[in-house]
């Protein structure tokens, strides 16, 4: 079966979109330091460069666009004709691409040209196939910054770049201002070690105080977009740390002097309130003993030379002596203003824990606890991003935050921060990445210092506690990931409160539930990756891959232990996502493709029998066989330890019966009873059939084919058009778009009302000519349609789906969710606007006694009328 998906599923952008190097050749001479390369094969990709030259770091952002691969299949067109949503919906040009964040020391500017030039950012807008190397190009990118001026002849000489200059506040502003409304989980507040998503109001953001600590501060007033006025700013900034940092203890990089802070004890150093009261609070003004009276106020008074001193001691007093500092004056202007909100950026920030935390405490003490600090993600790139969201073309400004889905790949230049060695083109260079990490060890997992909470009491300005490991260098940080702008996704229109909404039923901010999912999504990876291996036959090269897939999955795994909230807020949907995306990344693109092949085919063979057993019922018994069959076929789920154990017991067929056989009312929840009504009615009344079901189905095999089929068929034998709503992209064994139209042309051979109904939908058009009764003497017989959901995941947010279900959605009014990922792990307690049935086998013994406390393999139909 192909591999390749749809352009509207978020998924596909996972592929790596990498230049196309094959057939490249060197034009001119080999020796040049730049000799010109011809790329005939690369395709349109466009890329958009923008760049923020600050004193100390250069922040580049990059945008790799693709070209939009609408599929021309004749399915898509006549669901899209059905469906009644235009081909070109469009009204801006964006086709979609990746965002991408990269840092470089200012001083050491010439890497950040190598990056450039290696990446062939400078042929902004695609007018050139070839590389120069220099002068001719003449590509014009938007850059801020003092540097963009500093710089803008060295740009010129070596990339042929003109950089067209911004203003440095604008784009702080807007970087600032996008980040806020764009990203979910952006904003954050930090006490004592704990960090805390926090769920900004689009229109309740303004005014707020932005506080940019780069090498200097600035501190802006923000009232609305491109409306701020810079109300004040300080020259103690994080260039102050990082001079007078390194002047006093010689430390070679900022993170070495950020590092060494985190084993200070500043009490060494600084002046505190006990040293002046003997040693006792000075209650009266509530001051504790341990606040800072004068920082590094004890350099006075003793006999002692620099050399007395730790530099430990040194960069912790310094740190704190200027976060106090900045925080105090933003303090003071939020309170000049009246605001109420004040986010901090810059990259004097880092990430960085206890950096954080002094900011907030500062904040909080200040104002008595009536304003808080709140950080960004994306701390240093607001000025990149304001300069990259100045082009006009790109149409950027008016993405949304369900059309944006941020993803971690593995890698050097795709993490977000420093790039350690030349830039991954290729799946080769990436392997070789990951085999390197595996021989620096725990590098790319070791946590970003956090601090235990108690760090800053109230007038405790007090130690940090040292946990004496080093800082994770950037590279590693998987902190900002890549953005992939996915135009078509969509709100689910049903949602009946989008602001309510939250996907997952299971909390993973409680430790004891990420280790119990961190174990059980390790324990199963060897077992994934000798299935994922063995999908691409086995090779050596298939092998590297799933080592380097492994490794990378578990290092994802082991970050997110030590930090969960490094990538946003962490759910249980993320890491199950995650874990398919990851194999994608390594090219694994359907690692269960065999086993849902010998599962299809075994079902299919079988589905006769049933179909003429349920023919034989009446419509009562008829509808319960039918549920019963779904939740008894949910058994199929490769994706559980629990049931791939069983599979060893029996053939697919023997398994089927046997949990059709343990079907027992009443389920762990039933809601059958007011279902029936709903579809049957009760005494004479006959309610009129539902308009449009969506099914979401799952797993191949007897559950697509012995359960949701069936049900299917029931539904348009009843008159209610069905839309089965599968994957976009393979997650597990659950069964994808693309893989359906065959699977029901096979099925329609064995049944006239599916036949019909695909016809009519327009799955079966390669049939049409060939079947004898012509479609057009059945022009009234209701469609059954396939729409992709747009995810590539065992689990289904419904703030991000494909255009094509948004679509299929305006007209319908019911909606069937199957299976324990779109079910349960996600969705049990969303709420739609329709009529909607949860139908799920729960194959997990946590998610049983947690949560239905029941058993394993018990079952969930949760019927929950539209009201
Ligand atoms: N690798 C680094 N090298 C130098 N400074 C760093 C580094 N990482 C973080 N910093 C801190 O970030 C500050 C620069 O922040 P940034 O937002 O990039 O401002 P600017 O635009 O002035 O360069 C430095 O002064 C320093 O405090
Ligand atoms: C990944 C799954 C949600 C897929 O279940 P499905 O949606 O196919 O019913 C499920 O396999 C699961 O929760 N597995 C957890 C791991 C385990 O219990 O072994
Ligand atoms: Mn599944």
């Amino acid at each position: 079966m192909a591999h390749t998906g749809n352009s509207s599923m978020h998924g596909s952008s996972s592929r790596p979109q990498l230049l196309d190097l094959s057939k490249a050749e060197i034009q001119g001479n080999v020796e040049e330091k730049y000799p010109s390369i011809l790329l005939p094969n690369q395709s349109h990709d466009i890329s958009y460069l923008a760049l923020d030259i600050g004193g100390s770091l250069i922040k580049l952002m990059y945008f790799s666009r693709h070209q939009d691969q609408s599929t021309n299949d004749k399915r898509m067109r006549n669901v899209k004709n059905r469906l009644g949503f235009p081909s070109n919906r469009r009204s801006y040009p964006i086709l979609g691409g990746r965002l991408h964040f990269v840092k470089f020391e200012t001083g050491k500017i010439n890497e950040c040209l190598d990056f450039i030039y290696s990446k062939r950012l400078h042929f902004g807008g695609g007018e050139s196939r070839y590389s120069d190397g220099s002068t001719e190009l003449n590509a014009i990118i938007k850059a801020t910054g003092g540097g963009a001026h500093k710089f803008a002849d060295l740009f010129k000489e070596r990339l042929g770049l003109i950089l067209d200059k911004e203003d440095e506040m604008s784009c702080l502003v807007a970087g600032a201002n996008f980040l806020l409304k764009a990203i979910r989980h952006e904003a954050f507040t930090h006490m004592e070690g704990q960090k805390e998503f926090v769920q900004i109001d689009h229109n309740d953001l303004f005014p707020y105080l932005l506080v940019n600590i780069g090498s200097g501060v600035s501190m802006i007033k923000v009232d609305g977009d491109g409306k701020f006025e810079r109300i004040s700013g300080t020259n103690v900034g994080g260039g102050t740390y990082w001079g007078l940092g390194r002047l006093l203890t010689k430390c070679e990089s900022f993170d070495e002097l950020l590092e060494l802070s985190q084993k200070g004890d500043n009490r060494n150093t600084d002046m505190l309130v006990g040293d002046i009261y003997g040693g006792m609070d000075y209650a009266k003004i509530g001051l504790s003993a341990s606040t800072i009276a004068s920082s590094f106020g004890k350099a006075t008074s003793e006999k002692k030379g620099l050399e007395d001193y730790r530099p430990e001691d040194i960069s912790l007093s310094l740190l704190r002596m200027i976060s106090y500092n900045i925080a105090q004056i933003a303090y003071l202007n939020a309170l000049r203003f009246g605001l109420k909100r004040i986010f901090f950026g810059g990259f004097f920030i880092r990430g960085h824990a206890y950096t954080m935390d002094a900011i907030s405490f500062a904040i909080h003490f200040w104002s008595n606890g009536a304003a808080q600090a709140m950080f960004l993600r994306h701390e240093g790139f607001l000025g990149a991003l304001g300069a990259f969201m100045s082009y006009e073309k790109h149409g950027l400004d008016d993405l949304m935050v369900h059309q944006l889905v941020e993803r971690f790949p593995m890698g050097a230049p795709y993490t977000g921060g420093n790039i350690h060695g030349p830039p991954l083109r290729n799946l080769n260079e990436k392997i070789s990445w990951m085999e390197k990490f595996l021989q620096k060890g725990t590098e790319i997992t070791a946590p970003v210092p956090m601090t235990r909470p108690g760090t800053t009491g109230l007038g405790g300005f007090e130690v940090p506690l040292s946990k004496g490991s080093i800082l994770r260098s950037d590279a590693s940080a998987l902190n900002v990931g890549v953005l992939h702008l996915v135009p078509t996704l969509e709100v689910f229109p049903l949602l009946a409160d989008l602001k309510m909404y939250e996907p997952n039923t299971i909390d993973l901010s409680d430790p004891n539930e990420l280790e119990y999912w961190f174990k059980i999504l390790s324990e199963n990876l060897p077992d994934l990756v000798a299935k994922a291996v063995a999908s691409e036959g086995g090779t050596d090269d298939a092998k590297r891959r799933g080592d380097a897939f492994a490794r990378a999955f578990s290092a994802h795994l082991t970050r997110l232990m030590e930090e969960p909230a490094a990538y946003g807020k962490l759910g249980l949907a993320r890491l199950l996502e995650m874990r398919e995306e990851c194999l994608r990344e390594f090219h694994f693109f359907d690692a269960y493709i065999s086993i849902k092949q010998r599962e299809n085919e075994a079902s299919i063979a079988v589905l006769p029998d049933l179909l003429m057993e349920l023919d034989s019922l009446d419509e009562e018994t008829r509808l319960l066989t039918l549920i019963e069959g779904v939740l008894a076929a949910n058994i199929f789920d490769w994706g559980s330890r629990a049931c791939v154990d069983l599979y060893l017991k029996g053939t697919i067929i023997e398994i089927y019966r046997m949990s059709r056989n343990k079907m027992q009312r009443p389920w762990r929840v039933d809601d059958f009873d007011v279902f029936k009504e709903r579809i049957l009615g009760t005494g004479d009344k006959k309610p009129p059939p539902h308009r449009r079901a969506l099914l979401f189905v799952d797993n191949s095999g007897a559950d697509i084919v012995l359960g949701m089929l069936p049900l299917a068929r029931e539904l348009l034998r009843r008159g209610t058009e069905v839309v089965l709503v599968a994957n976009s992209l393979p997650a597990l064994n659950d069964v994808t778009a693309m893989e359906l139209p065959d699977i029901v042309a096979e099925a329609a051979k064995h049944c006239d009302i599916l036949r019909r109904a695909a016809e009519s939908g327009g799955l079966l058009v390669d049939a049409m000519s060939t079947t004898l009764d012509s479609p057009r003497e059945n022009p009234s017989s209701v469609p059954l349609m396939v729409v992709e959901n747009g995810c590539g995941s065992p689990c289904i947010d419904f703030r991000q789906v494909s255009s094509e279900l948004a679509a299929a959605a305006k007209d319908a009014d019911l909606i069937i969710l199957e299976g324990m990922g779109r079910a349960l792990h996600t969705n049990l307690n969303a709420q739609f606007k329709c009529d909607a049935l949860k139908l799920a086998m729960v194959k997990n013994q946590r998610f049983a006694e947690k949560l239905i406390k029941g058993n394993l393999y018990d079952c969930i139909c949760k019927y929950e009328p539209a009201n």
